[in-house]
């Protein structure tokens, strides 16, 4: 698929012979269907052999150019979804190889989500067709210069005016200027902006509206409304394509019928009403993007896996006392210990990912039902799990710039690009920090009902075993033993329990339930930590536990489970030791038996990556090359840098020849 062509060498066919399992089975495992892999690929190879999708020259472009680059690549994708008759699932695969954060991300995956979950029917029969067909273009404005995490806290206000049926959209004060939204510095006509609905003098909280916000004749901001760009984001092209932006409302009319009234109405007198539904699905749109940047974590931790382990087969440093080649970098124990967990974390969260869509897809055929009883489930997981999987890869990708030397600091590595453009999603869709509290609120919840003998339901059903879980002692005897699948889904389910009862405990010491969950607000993070993580490694295993075609595709798979849970019991011990769920021999054959899987990955480890069939476009990176053919990559990159355009650089006569003029007179004196 990548380099291939007649007389170009294979420098990592070696790594590939030694593999133990059949690749294109596995590249279906990880893409979820064969129909999957055809698909990806496809479309992986409709962007790479596209020029105007090239993105080799994008951390060098000034942002004004990388802005209009983003403009022209995102009409470009949508005429050739129109001119191909690409299906949803091939638009949405094209948008990832294609891979610029644009305005078309938040259009598709915030405005028309919005629309379509708190718009009624009549809105939606109005605004969909328009959204789907680019005649106007949305944004999501929720975010305020004064407030981000504090949804309730919002200052923008939509004020009723019964006189003329209409709101009057207001931004009070500075703090209360949009400040954020994606697509809504240049791009967005129109955005769902979340305000307070004030009518009859009363202020009813957070509410959604759609408000046009530039002309569809000429582009310009209406009249009453303030836009713009926010200003350069953290590292060279990365977020930089998005124009997150700033908008303000200075008494701008909308009709009453844009309210998004689906969960409330106002009357035409100015009467509010709210349907018999939680408030919360008011955050709906929410859940279903943090539903998908977990999904999208993996495609980012695998991405720099990929990078990392490919040249880390190729890169060689120092050699045996005796003399002979010198050792390849992942042959180093430490290069292992610090790069495979990370490769068996991408395959994690991917089947975590998978999970969580379809639960996501389960939670929302019971909406629609008016069956809210899986309300509280699905926040807990899209939250918890969009924390837990964002921080760890973006820590992921550092390290795979880490493991990658020198080399990985070039931009051309594509890791600190790839790095640049992850890590706000540790911050964006909800601050991991704030999430992970919503997430130990609902354990803490759980666990003080259990003693009235409330059953506790899906993820959280283990907590009703509290009896066994409590006292139960780890029979691992053998590094062998760790290699049970119960043996592993005991210990974890003991630690996150034993750590959530204790702090339960500990909130209940305290003078009041509020300066409980505040003065162990650290020990919370943890408790909720503990219990994703026992998340992922059980839908892990259930994963593998399933049938799995292709010779020696399961084994594998059972392989970076087990590397996975192992790894994760080494890095918290002192969770595992401090709850009595473990002693600490049984830690040390833990981490004796992480070793020998280590041994037993290497030989497979550049087909484990091959296995995510990304194109060298894709990649973007000269070092995670299929060919492994990275020197004279690096070496040709070199000389496309700007700076390389003469031999003398710019400057030269300003400054550095009266230097070297003057030094060489002070020389002479
Ligand atoms: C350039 C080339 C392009 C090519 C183009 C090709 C063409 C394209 C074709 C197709 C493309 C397809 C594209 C798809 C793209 C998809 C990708 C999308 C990418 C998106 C990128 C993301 C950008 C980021 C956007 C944002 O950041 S938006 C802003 C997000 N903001 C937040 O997350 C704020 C966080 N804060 C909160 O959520 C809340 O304030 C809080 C912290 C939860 C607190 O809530 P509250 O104040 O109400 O109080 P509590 O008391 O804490 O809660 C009350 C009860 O409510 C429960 N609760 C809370 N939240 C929820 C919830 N979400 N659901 C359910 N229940 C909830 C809580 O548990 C409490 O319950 P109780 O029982 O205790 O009362
Ligand atoms: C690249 C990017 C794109 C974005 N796109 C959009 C968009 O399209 N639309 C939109 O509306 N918004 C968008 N946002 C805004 C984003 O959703 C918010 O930045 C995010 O929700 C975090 O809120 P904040 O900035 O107010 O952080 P703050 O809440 O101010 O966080 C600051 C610090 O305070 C801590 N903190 C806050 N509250 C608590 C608490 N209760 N307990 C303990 N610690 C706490 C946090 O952990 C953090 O360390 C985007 C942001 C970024 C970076």
């Amino acid at each position: 698929m990548e380099a291939g062509g007649a007389g170009e060498v294979d420098h990592l066919a070696g790594e590939r012979a030694t593999a133990q399992f059949d690749v294109d089975h596995m590249k279906v495992a990880w893409a979820g269907s064969r129909h999957a892999v055809d698909v990806a690929d496809r479309m992986a190879r409709l962007v790479a052999s596209d020029p105007v999708f090239r993105k080799d020259n994008r951390t060098m472009l000034p942002r004004k150019e990388l802005f209009k680059d983003t403009l022209r690549k995102a009409a470009h994708a949508w005429k050739r979804i129109v001119e191909l008759r690409l299906t949803e699932e091939e638009a949405n695969l094209l948008r990832l190889y294609v891979d610029q954060p644009g305005y078309v991300d938040l259009h598709w995956g915030m405005f028309v989500p919005a629309i379509k979950g708190q718009g009624t029917e009549e809105q939606q029969k109005k605004w969909l067709p328009l959204a789907y067909k680019f005649q106007i273009i949305g944004c999501y404005a929720q975010t305020e210069l004064g407030h981000g995490s504090n949804v309730q806290g919002l200052e923008t206000t939509a004020t009723f005016d019964p006189k003329t049926d209409e709101f009057v959209m207001h931004s009070p004060t500075l703090t209360s200027s949009k400040w954020w939204p994606g697509g809504l510095g240049k791009a967005s006509t129109h955005a769902v902006v979340y305000a307070r609905l004030i009518t009859e003098g009363k202020d009813y909280g957070i509410h959604g509206f759609i408000v046009q916000l530039r002309s569809l004749e000429d582009h310009s901001p209406l009249p009453g409304v303030t836009l713009g760009d926010i200003g350069g984001k953290f590292g060279s092209g990365a977020y930089n394509s998005m124009d997150n932006g700033v908008l303000r409302f200075d008494h701008v009319r909308i009709p009453r019928d844009q309210m998004l009234m689906r969960l409330s109405q106002v009357t035409k007198e100015g009467k509010y009403v709210h349907s018999n539904v939680p408030k919360q699905l008011l955050y709906g749109t929410m859940v279903f993007v943090r539903q998908t940047i977990v999904a999208d974590a993996s495609k980012a931790l695998s991405r720099a896996t990929c990078i990392a382990v490919r040249y880390s087969a190729m890169r060689k440093q120092f050699g045996p006392q005796t003399g002979g080649p010198e050792t390849q970098v992942l042959n180093y124990k430490t290069q292992q210990s610090r790069l495979f967990p990370l490769l068996a974390s991408a395959y994690a969260f991917r089947f975590v990912g998978e999970w969580l869509k379809w639960l996501y897809t389960d939670v929302t055929h019971k909406l629609e039902a008016k069956d809210f009883s899986t309300l509280q489930e699905a926040h807990a997981c899209t939250a918890g799990l969009k924390a837990v999987t964002t921080s760890a890869t973006a820590d992921g990708i550092e390290e795979c710039r880490k493991l990658c030397g020198g080399h990985g600091y070039l931009n051309s590595s594509g890791l600190p690009e790839l790095f640049a453009t992850y890590v706000p999603a540790c911050t964006y869709e909800g601050d991991n920090v704030v999430l992970l509290l919503q997430v130990a609120r609902i354990l803490m919840k759980t666990v003080s009902q259990l003693a009235s003998g409330k059953q506790p339901v899906g993820t959280m059903a283990y907590m009703g075993n509290v009896q066994y879980l409590m006292q139960c002692k780890c029979g691992v005897n053998t590094a062998e033993d760790w290699l049970s699948p119960a043996a592993i889904r005991e210990v974890f389910e003991a630690r996150a329990l034993r750590m959530a009862v204790n702090c339960a405990q500990n909130i209940n010491r305290a003078p009041s339930q509020e300066e409980g969950l505040y003065e162990l607000s650290p020990d919370l993070l943890e408790v909720a930590v503990a219990h994703i993580q026992l998340i992922i490694v059980t839908k892990f295993i259930e994963k593998v536990e399933q049938d799995i075609p292709g010779e020696g595709v399961k084994e594998q798979l059972r392989n970076l489970c087990n590397v996975y849970a192992l790894y994760l019991v080494h890095k918290h011990l002192g969770d595992f030791l401090s709850t009595g769920c473990m002693t600490a021999r049984q830690g040390a054959l833990a981490n004796q038996q992480l070793g020998k899987l280590y041994a037993q990955l290497r030989p497979n480890a550049v087909a484990l990556v091959d296995a995510f069939n990304y194109t060298d476009h894709y990649l973007g990176s000269v070092l995670g090359r299929y060919d492994g053919n990275v020197y004279p990559a690096l070496y040709d990159e070199a000389w496309k840098d700007p700076l390389n355009d003469s031999p003398v650089p710019d400057g030269y006569r300003e400054h550095l020849r009266p230097l070297l003029k003057q030094q060489l007179k002070l020389s002479r004196l």
